[in-house]
């Protein structure tokens, strides 16, 4: 594309070159038609790695990291964690930078509080999604309003956000009770069957994929999904597939980011992908056949389906076609999609913080166990429809440090840790000329921890600034949900449903992280993995210690040796609902890889994932 932005006289010139050497006869030259390319390679190498980028391209100005422009900062990004370079070229150049991808492709990375502003309020619709981005997604999102861009977002959001007010999020309140409870009780029953009564080995983040699951299902739709009580639900096993890790699958998605008839190509991962989707889909449609007419009478329902479906009455009342069943379809889709996996990773982040950070884990629980005491009680048993009930958890909203440790683990690890754009017309941002179709990052992985937002300690894990932030930790500061008309419409479901699910953990288990599995496979820090959300790439591993009556009254059990009796050896799993409690396998523990090949395999499984973000 750059080709054709050449201006005429470097054509004529690179022609010319190549016709004169057409024309040198001697013995040293190689065949006419090697001179030829050669030239044009000459010529296109210059172009792109030294003339455009530094003489023409409009960006030109914008502070740039240094690098040559051919190949540009394409190692860094693909190696290393979604965020971290910028984050590190922010802090050397400012608040906007350019950097390259390769072939002298200009990229901006913003993260000042004006610049922010400007795309994400001021001017939001000049900078859609750009196509590649939503090629992807629509697969496993739909055409909903998170891929609706100008006016029809703008009534698509107009049309939804009744649903999300704050009135409405506390009525799905009870919802988020029950089926967290559900989980945790389900997590205790495997336990107790297991041989070891006194602990138990979670992977957390496919428990909370279930339970999320099932909560937008029920909240979002009035369906019971029942992805916790089946472990092998299908629609559990085709999200996981659509964002699926090995290699392969990596590799095929980031070819067909650039290239998008890769979808055709008949091989396992695209029929996979194509069968996951079916499933998907299919969910989608049996909601609808299900629940539509319901939705359609209940007047004053605030559910999206509801919502939906009074959209539509709406619209035939005026004599209009209504919305057709493939677009009420995808807004289903949409909210599946987009209102699970987030929640469920910055909880299981949130889980992770806390269990290497013992202390605040004590002074979190503390705080619940005051405020709703019920939640501790092995007796008590919670009932939708009992007022005691609803009044004992009523208090969610009022906990300060749970409130603290939220926002902090979402500042801390934003599990959507970027957003991009590309401008549709010329703009300004930040002083600087942005022409028209330069694609422009949102790195809220950058953005949440640089220092001049939010001081000195901006790479702390620290609940406690909460308390005392400087006056530069604005809104803009924390991107997790994005801003303005195109920022997180389900925030404050997510936020609520957040702390609900962390309060229902933290009552039933202590957390710690599971040695073994850090010994296999390390921190899970160090193994972020960025498909769409910023995900723990081997899971949350964690060791969780029942909390019973007698142990509650002890101070919490920092040292599990005071406690709980001492392992001798590997507790058991219990990863999946449907699961037993499987007795660990001990070979599971041998350390039977470097620590050198772990990186090689990061950085190799990291460009795979890089490429298939699908930008
Ligand atoms: C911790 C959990 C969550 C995080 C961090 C999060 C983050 C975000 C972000 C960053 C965006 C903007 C994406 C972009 O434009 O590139 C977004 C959009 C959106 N989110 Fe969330 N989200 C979360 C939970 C939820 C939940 C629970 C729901 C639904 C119940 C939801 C529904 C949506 C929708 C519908 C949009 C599209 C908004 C629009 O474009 O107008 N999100 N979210």
């Amino acid at each position: 594309m750059k080709f054709l932005e050449t201006p005429i006289s470097v054509h004529a010139t690179a022609v010319g070159l190549a016709v004169l050497a057409r024309k040198v006869d001697h013995p040293m030259v190689p065949g006419s038609l090697g001179v030829f390319s050669s030239a044009i390679m000459a010529y296109w190498v210059l172009w792109m790695g030294w003339i455009y980028p530094t003489y023409v391209s409009k960006l030109r100005h914008i502070p740039t990291v240094s690098g040559f422009p051919l190949w540009g900062q394409f190692l860094p990004i693909i190696s290393e964690e979604c965020g971290v370079p910028q984050r590190r070229w922010h802090r050397k150049h400012g608040p906007i930078v350019r950097y390259y991808f390769p072939f002298g492709s200009d990229r901006l990375s913003i993260a000042s509080d004006a610049g922010i502003r400007h795309m994400t309020v001021k001017n939001p619709y000049n900078f859609p999604k750009p196509q590649r981005a939503r090629s992807w997604m629509v697969r496993v999102l739909g055409m909903g309003v998170l891929l609706a861009e100008g006016a029809e977002h703008q009534y698509q959001r107009k049309t939804l956000n009744p649903g999300f007010s704050i009135s409405a999020i506390r009525a799905f309140t009870p919802i988020f009770w029950e089926k967290a409870l559900q989980m945790t009780r389900k997590q205790a029953e495997l336990a107790r069957r297991g041989a070891h009564g006194w602990a138990a080995r979670f992977e957390i983040l496919s428990w909370l994929n279930r339970c999320t699951l099932d909560i937008i299902g029920k909240a979002g739709f009035g369906a019971e999904l029942g992805a916790l009580m089946n472990g092998n639900c299908p629609l559990v096993g085709a999200y996981r597939t659509m964002f699926n890790f090995d290699a392969v699958s990596h590799a095929m998605h980031g070819f067909q980011a650039f290239f998008p008839n890769g979808k055709y190509i008949p091989c396992k991962t695209n029929r996979d992908v194509e069968a996951a989707r079916k499933i998907i889909i299919e969910e989608c449609d049996r909601i609808l056949s299900e629940k539509l007419e319901a939705a359609q009478e209940a007047a004053d329902a605030k559910d999206v389906l509801a919502l939906i479906a009074q959209e539509n009455n709406k619209l035939r009342a005026k004599g209009e076609p209504g919305l057709s069943r493939e677009t009420m379809r995808d807004q289903i889709m949409t909210f599946l999609g987009a209102g699970h996996d987030t929640t469920a990773t910055g909880v299981a982040w949130t889980i992770h913080l806390l269990a290497t950070h013992p202390e605040t884990q004590a002074r979190l629980r503390a705080e619940i166990k005051d405020a709703m005491p019920c939640l501790f009680d092995p007796h008590w048993k919670f009932d939708e429809s009992d007022a005691e009930s609803l009044a004992c958890l009523a208090d969610v909203e009022r906990l300060r440090y749970l409130d603290n440790v939220c926002r902090e683990s979402l500042r801390y690890i934003p599990p959507i840790p970027m957003t991009v754009r590309q401008s549709i017309q010329d703009d300004v941002i930040d002083g600087y000329h942005v022409p028209a179709g330069t694609v422009i990052y949102l790195l809220s992985n950058s953005i949440n921890r640089l220092e001049w937002f939010w001081g000195e300690d901006a790479e702390v894990f620290d609940p406690e600034r909460w308390n005392h932030l400087p006056p530069t930790a604005g809104t803009n500061a924390f991107m997790t949900f994005l801003q303005g008309p195109r920022g997180c419409l389900g925030r404050k479901f997510a936020e609520i449903e957040m702390k609900v699910l962390l309060c229902a953990l933290l009552s039933r288990w202590h957390f710690e992280p599971d040695a073994h599995c850090v010994d296999k496979y390390g921190d899970p820090e160090d193994w972020k993995t960025w498909r769409l959300v910023l995900r723990p790439k081997y899971g949350v591993h964690l060791v969780a210690k029942p909390l019973d009556p007698e142990q509650r009254a002890m101070p919490e059990p920092c040292d599990s040796d005071h406690v709980f009796s001492t392992p001798t050896g590997p507790p058991p799993v219990v990863n999946k609902a449907s699961e037993e409690t499987k007795p660990a396998d001990s070979s599971l523990w041998s350390n039977f890889m470097t620590r050198g090949r772990y990186v090689l395999r990061g950085v190799g499984h990291r460009a795979l994932s890089t490429l298939s973000g699908g930008w």
